[in-house]
């Protein structure tokens, strides 16, 4: 029988998508999952791929029936799944194989894999890949991390199952060992933010307008004609609109407000402590969602604080629609200048060299954040060398000038109904603190110099000087 071209472990939602949409694109693929009668109903539900996919039932069955040397993507769930997967594929691949996980992992665990697997033969390789079930099955957007030449293997069958953007490919190699893994965990944390900003504003719709889902829709529908045009927004528009079959109700308004999350925000919040760069926005948005789990707690304060009447909100609707839209633009632009700023701290520590240009690039199309949006990044990037930050190039300088007063707005009316907006307001701080030439900080060196003998610089003079606190220093 003829040899597969390349194999794949884990047929949940990504992987089984990913496996058809490699078959789909003429390749024949091997195929493993843990539970094998998932393997056999995914053979036979693969319709008129099922020729090219290749149901194995062993993972010696699998390296037997890839052609040498075999590229093996394995697309389980993230942590110890992914490590029980590389030890055993270590007893049946041989040397010069190529191990590629494709989950959701963590950048430090990609590293210490790739690391391990050096002496061994065979090369690993971290893999980034977004757009959730429907970006896998027809073109998802690919974050390569490993070496250039393990890349240059299996380039030809990432670019052609990966999204499009006018043409251009949304895959490509970003950096060495956990690039990858790096670069998807950082897009994560801009969607958390994104999404939590999405969230923000339907609260600002729904609690202060007292506007109902049906005429909420509407409204997102109409500002994905324009500047804010993403699939998120796209897809919040949707999910507005959808009835639940139960009970008739907008779907939307028996979903319990208490979000998931498996890690990734988390970990770009860590990593952007780690590394001393602020991503205020994102932190927001992961510590939003863990308020949101106190559902319980909340209920209670709820009740404890009572009605404190800080009433609605009122005024020239169209005018306050118009501020929201340029409010949740401004949002998402200091949102994104965050996580690109981590993502620049990140490529100097680990010795990346990440493209920014690129990033933005393979994120127009097939992933979870995928907008127009990110081709003005991209530009914006390609046109400066070396730029600290979004917010320093002057297209963005000229778009946060113009939407700067609408997020001002909009917070302080926010904050005067008691309706939380905490990415929005935490990226209106962000905005204000990074373009504040002279900021408070004194005060904090002198009072740690007066409490702990920390020193502080002068303003007038080089070198660390204590303060004249006298007596009370
Ligand atoms: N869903 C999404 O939108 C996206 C998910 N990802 C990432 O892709 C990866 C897979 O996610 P998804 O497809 O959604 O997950 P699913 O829950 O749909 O599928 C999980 C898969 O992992 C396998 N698995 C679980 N535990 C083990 C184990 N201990 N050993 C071997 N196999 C195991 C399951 O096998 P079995 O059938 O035997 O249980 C199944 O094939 C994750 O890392 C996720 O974070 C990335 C981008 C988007
Ligand atoms: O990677 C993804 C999208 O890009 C996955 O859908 C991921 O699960 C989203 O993160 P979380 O579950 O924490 O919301």
């Amino acid at each position: 029988m003829e040899q597969a071209e390349i194999g794949l472990i884990g047929l949940g939602t990504m992987g089984s998508n990913l496996a058809l949409n490699i078959a789909e694109k003429g390749h024949r693929i091997a195929v493993f999952n843990r539970t094998t009668s998932r393997t056999d109903a995914f053979k036979a539900n693969a319709g008129e791929l099922s020729d090219r996919i290749v149901p194995c039932h062993s993972l010696q069955e699998l390296a037997a029936a890839i052609r040498p040397p075999r590229p093996v993507i394995i697309m389980v769930l993230a942590g110890t799944p992914v490590d029980e997967q590389i030890a055993q594929l270590r007893e049946v691949l041989s040397a010069n194989d190529i191990i590629i996980d494709a989950g959701n992992a963590n950048f430090r665990d990609t590293i210490r894999r790739f690391k391990e697997l050096e002496s061994t033969g065979l090369t690993f390789i971290g893999m980034g890949v977004s757009g959730g079930e429907e970006g896998a099955r027809h073109g998802p957007s690919i974050m390569v991390g490993g070496t250039e030449e393990s890349y240059n293997r299996v380039e030809k069958v990432l670019t052609a199952i990966s999204a499009k953007y006018k043409g251009e490919a949304c895959s490509a190699w970003l950096g060495t060992d956990g690039a990858g893994h790096f670069v998807k965990t950082i897009h994560n944390g801009i969607e958390y933010a994104d999404m939590q900003m999405i969230a923000e504003i339907y609260g600002v719709l729904r609690d202060g307008l007292g506007l109902n889902p049906k005429e909420i829709a509407p409204v997102f529908d109409t500002w994905n004609t324009g500047r804010l045009n993403s699939y998120l927004i796209e897809i919040t528009a949707k999910v507005l609109n959808a009835d639940d079959p139960k009970t008739g109700k907008p779907v939307v308004e028996i979903i319990l407000d208490r979000a998931g999350q498996k890690g990734t925000g988390k970990w770009s919040v860590i990593e952007a402590q780690q590394l001393g760069i602020p991503a205020t926005a994102i932190e927001a948005a992961v510590a939003a969602r863990v308020l949101s789990s106190l559902k319980t707690e909340r209920e209670a304060a709820e009740k404890a604080y009572g009605d404190l009447g800080l009433g609605r909100i009122s005024g020239d609707k169209d005018a306050l629609l118009a501020d929201l839209e340029l409010a949740l633009f401004a949002g998402k632009v200091a949102a994104y200048a965050q996580g690109f700023a981590v993502m620049s701290g990140a490529s100097q520590q680990f010795g990346w060299d990440l493209p920014m240009p690129t990033i933005a690039k393979i994120w127009r199309a097939g992933c979870i954040i995928r907008s127009q949006f990110l081709d003005t990044i991209a530009e914006a990037f390609s046109a400066e060398d070396n730029v600290a930050n979004l917010l320093m190039t002057p297209a963005f300088i000229a778009m946060m000038k113009e939407a700067h007063p609408a997020l001002r707005r909009v917070v302080a009316r926010a904050a005067e109904a008691g309706l939380p907006v905490p990415a929005l307001s935490s990226a209106l701080a962000y905005f204000d603190a990074y373009r504040q030439g002279r900021g408070t900080s004194n005060l904090i060196q002198a009072q740690r110099d007066f409490f702990g003998a920390h020193g502080f610089e002068r303003i007038d003079a080089e070198g660390a000087f204590h303060g004249p606190w006298g007596s009370n220093g």
